[in-house]
């Protein structure tokens, strides 16, 4: 369970974020959505310990973690996929994954944990590029990259920062695939997406950041039935695409 409570963040003195709450559930996918500026990152960055919280609590299976160092708040359980991907350009992937898969990473919540032997599997594509740079990645491959070294941190509360910026249909697509199959593992899933119809076709709860407020934050199914009030907060068009199914992750083999 992530529970963000009255969480208040910024930058130099200067608030971003005004007391936002929410709660993810174990196995369920919280969206949030919003203008460019609205503090997506922002949350997110606040969350991993990037940004300090100035007031508020965050709380991971109910441990309060905010004020802790970032390799502190990882070792909690808490995995970042960052907008951008950020994979190191003159690393190889299997580099990448060494380096994510250090031994006090090496702590198990429980299950049998995540291994460079089960994100390969989950992620063949990174097994043939094995010995390739980073920068010799497609965009989806360095995508797949950032989620198998976020996986290798053991997280119970995964953040993505807009995973699908930048992909082709297909390849978003896939990744959207791969988020729904890993919270029906069990994961807590936090996703900053700028497609509000991708996000209520994946999410169980959308919340929708204004100026570093939750100004919405409902079950997608409501959102779905009535669609209009959202759309016209982020002035987008109305859509109320079919619900998702939650299943298990299918391996994602092809070239990307
Ligand atoms: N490192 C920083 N230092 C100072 N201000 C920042 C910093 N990062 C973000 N901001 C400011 O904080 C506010 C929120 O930015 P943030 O990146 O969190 O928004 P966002 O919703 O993620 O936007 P986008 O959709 O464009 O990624 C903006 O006004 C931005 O200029």
């Amino acid at each position: 369970m992530l529970t963000v409570d009255r969480l208040c963040a910024g930058y130099g003195g200067g608030i971003v974020l005004h007391e936002v709450s929410l709660r993810v559930r174990p196995g369920s996918i919280q969206a949030v959505v919003g203008r460019n500026g609205a503090g997506k990152s922002t949350l997110v960055h606040t969350i991993a310990g990037l940004v300090r919280a100035s007031s508020g609590r965050i709380e991971i299976g109910g441990v309060h973690v905010a004020g802790r160092q970032p390799h502190r708040i990882a070792q909690s359980g808490v995995g970042l996929v960052p907008q951008g991907r950020r994979v190191f350009s003159r690393l190889t992937v299997a580099e990448h994954l060494h380096l994510a898969a250090a031994p006090w990473r090496a702590r198990t919540s429980g299950g049998e944990g995540w291994t460079v032997a089960r994100t390969l599997e989950l992620l063949p594509r990174l097994a043939v590029r094995l010995r390739h740079r980073g920068c010799e990645l497609s965009g989806g491959e360095q995508q797949m990259l950032a989620i198998a070294r976020a996986l290798l941190g053991q997280p119970r509360v995964l953040l993505l920062d807009e995973p699908c910026e930048g992909l082709s249909p297909d390849l978003a697509a896939r990744v959207r695939e791969l988020v729904n199959g890993l919270a029906a593992d069990g994961l807590t899933v936090l996703l900053v997406e700028q497609q509000l119809q991708h996000a209520i076709e994946l999410a169980d709860r959308v919340a929708v950041l204004e100026y570093g407020r939750v100004v919405y934050d409902r079950p997608t199914a409501e959102a779905r039935r009535d669609p209009a009030p959202l759309a016209a907060m982020l002035s987008v068009a109305a859509v109320a695409p079919p619900p998702a199914n939650r299943s298990t992750p299918r391996l994602w083999a092809d070239t990307p």
